[in-house]
């Protein structure tokens, strides 16, 4: 189906919005009424700019407050209408939306709203325009679907019909089953946007909280499919009022938009880009570094061995279990310092996973590999981190592996540390929405709820997105304060059976954790029962517990190198990440810093 967005949905001017609309691939946009008052490109311009674009306008909006109104003030309507619908025909637009009226002084008489709607149409169609009307979810009278559309078919007129906006049917609760019985052709625009159930006013949760479907709690999937059984053919449009994209990138927020739409309609049937193909688990992942030194001792004293070097890049394998860290010296030109730069993702198909990637709009970057080095697919995330789609020792494909050299190192003691539990990247403000959607639909990843953590010095909130057997964790999290790296740093949380015993370890070899004040531990002794010495023996190490339905979480942290840490996990059938505990280790890194 074609596709289209509110030129409202994106920030910067009608130009920039226009433009990163048409590089993102949608066919059309609705015009905003305010975006073309606040444009110095005349309505030819603007009609031109858009034709080279290769978007048509498919809606120009909004109309207000005009049915049901005094008669004076209707006469004054039908007076703004005709200028209106003069302008659309220089822009060339054939669909205007009517907004239900607001008006203090309408009156709750559909028989009124219908005689003045079929004016309008009537006006409107001398223009060769339609006049799409739709319910606001605060609408003075009529706030609903269903009564929208009653008073359409008792106006009964060809050039009038209905809107549909998902966010006004769905925060409302209304059932959109009744959306079947108005004919497909009497729709004449649909209207998408998402938003987080939240209990609030409707109008400001419309005009500030709404996203792109897949990223709030609408089933607007389960919506289309009521229209589509209608028979409406027209556009799928992004109606998208948001306090964040209206700040961020058009560039970005367009790209992340039309990735919504394709996945609505892959859900839907509509379209069927290359199947997904859920990771299996953490192959690697990347550090880079102006100096190996200062993380190569931490990886040292986790217990990790260097076991192997890249055989034509300054790239360091570090490994212990089934954990592997690698260490780049050579991109740190790119970056301020040491950071967690790239992901390797054991994929059951590796090229099928950067194929779907591709088609999901995710940037593909160039592999930069030598001759005989094994191809490796990989894509930007949101925030820029590399997702290398690959295989460790499957034959049949290539082996990211065989690229490395073994430098016959091997790590002294018994490993304490089994595997990765878990990554935990720290999204740019604007992108923490668009970075769920793009690990649940490009990797196949689950989203669980996004929590809310107290910062000494603001809130970060944090979600989990993993795959169905927790062999691949990625904690996405948002920061208030984001220029401060130190605290919200990249992490990597390394998979032991023994926390004490890794803890112990790292501190005997020289490794820094993190120190954990004493009132945290006086109320862990409040809340939960210790055996003799147990509790002591945390406070010493500075280990943090948690409990939830399913078991019992015990994990500590080393201090912070460059822009990353690592944390040591216990997790003894336990699911969550430790967030009640994240505000003290927060608090904690910032005391430390
Ligand atoms: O918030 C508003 O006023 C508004 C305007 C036009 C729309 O299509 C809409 O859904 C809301
Ligand atoms: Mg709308």
């Amino acid at each position: 189906m074609r596709t289209s967005i509110a030129t409202v949905s994106l920030s910067g001017s009608l130009t920039e919005k226009l433009t990163a609309a048409s590089r993102a691939g949608f066919d059309g946009v609705e015009i905003f009424e305010n975006d073309l008052l606040a444009s110095p490109l005349t309505l030819e311009e603007i009609r031109a700019r858009c034709a080279d674009l290769g978007l048509t306008i498919d809606l120009y909006q909004p109309m207000r407050d005009i049915e049901a109104v005094p008669a004076d003030e209707f006469a004054r309507n039908l007076r703004r209408a005709r200028h209106k619908f003069e302008l659309m025909r220089r822009l060339g637009a054939d669909t205007v939306l009517v907004c239900s009226s607001v008006h203090p002084l309408a009156v709750d008489d559909d028989a009124l709203a219908a005689y003045h709607l079929r004016q309008l149409a009537d006006l409107a169609q001398d223009f060769g325009i339609r006049v799409a009307y739709e319910a606001l979810a605060w609408g003075r009278h009529v706030n609903t679907y269903t009564h929208a559309w009653r008073i359409i078919e008792a106006a009964d007129h060809p050039a009038l019909g209905t809107c549909l906006d998902s966010f006004h049917i769905l925060s409302k609760g209304s059932d959109p089953k009744g959306i079947e019985d108005i004919p497909g052709e009497k729709i004449f625009f649909l209207q998408l946007a998402d938003a987080p159930l939240l209990a609030m006013d409707v109008l400001q949760w419309s005009r500030h909280y709404r996203c792109f479907p897949g990223q709030g709690g609408f089933d607007v999937a389960g919506l289309v499919r009521h229209v589509l059984r209608t028979g409406y053919r027209g556009p799928l449009s992004l109606e998208v009022f948001n306090d964040v994209f209206r700040q961020a990138d058009a560039g970005p927020t367009a790209v992340d938009a039309r990735r919504s739409l394709l996945v609505l309609q892959e859900t839907l049937g509509l379209i069927t880009p290359p199947a997904s193909c859920v990771p299996t688990g953490v192959a690697f992942a990347e550090l880079v570094t102006p100096d190996a030194e200062p993380v190569s001792a931490v990886l040292g004293a986790l217990g990790f061995a260097r076991t192997a070097r890249h055989r034509g890049k300054p790239v360091d394998l570090w490994q212990q279990g089934e954990a592997r860290v690698l260490v780049n010296t050579a991109g740190a030109a790119r970056r301020d310092g040491t950071g967690l730069a790239a992901i390797g993702l054991e994929s059951p198909d590796p090229a099928g996973a950067a194929r779907r990637a591709e088609a999901l709009l995710a940037p593909v970057l160039p592999r930069r590999r030598a001759l005989d080095d094994a191809p490796l697919d990989a894509v930007a995330a949101p925030d820029g981190t590399e997702l290398f789609f690959c295989a460790t020792d499957r034959p049949q494909l290539p082996n990211w592996r065989a690229d490395f050299a073994d430098v016959g190192h091997e790590a002294r003691g018994a490993a304490t540390v089994r595997g990765i539990d878990h990554l935990a990247l720290t999204q740019p403000w604007h992108h923490y929405d668009e970075a769920t959607l793009f690990h649940r639909s490009v990797l196949g990843l689950h989203a669980q709820e996004s929590v809310d953590v107290a910062d000494p010095y603001g809130l970060m909130r944090s979600r989990a997105v993993t795959n169905a057997d927790g062999s691949v964790r990625v904690a996405l999290g948002v920061g208030a304060a984001p220029t401060d790296d130190t605290v919200h740093a990249q992490h990597i949380a390394l998979a032991t059976d023994d926390v004490v015993a890794a803890a112990r370890r790292f501190r005997r070899a020289g490794g820094r954790l993190l120190p954990i004040p004493a009132n945290y531990y006086d109320d862990l002794a409040a809340r939960y029962e210790f055996a003799d010495g147990e509790l002591e023996t945390y406070r010493e190490l500075g280990i943090l517990y948690d409990r939830d339905a399913y078991g019992t979480f015990r994990h500590c942290y080393t201090t912070t190198v460059g822009h990353v840490f690592f944390e040591l996990v216990q997790r003894d059938g336990y699911r969550g990440y430790g967030a009640p505990n994240a505000p003290v280790r927060l608090a904690a890194q910032h005391l430390a810093r």
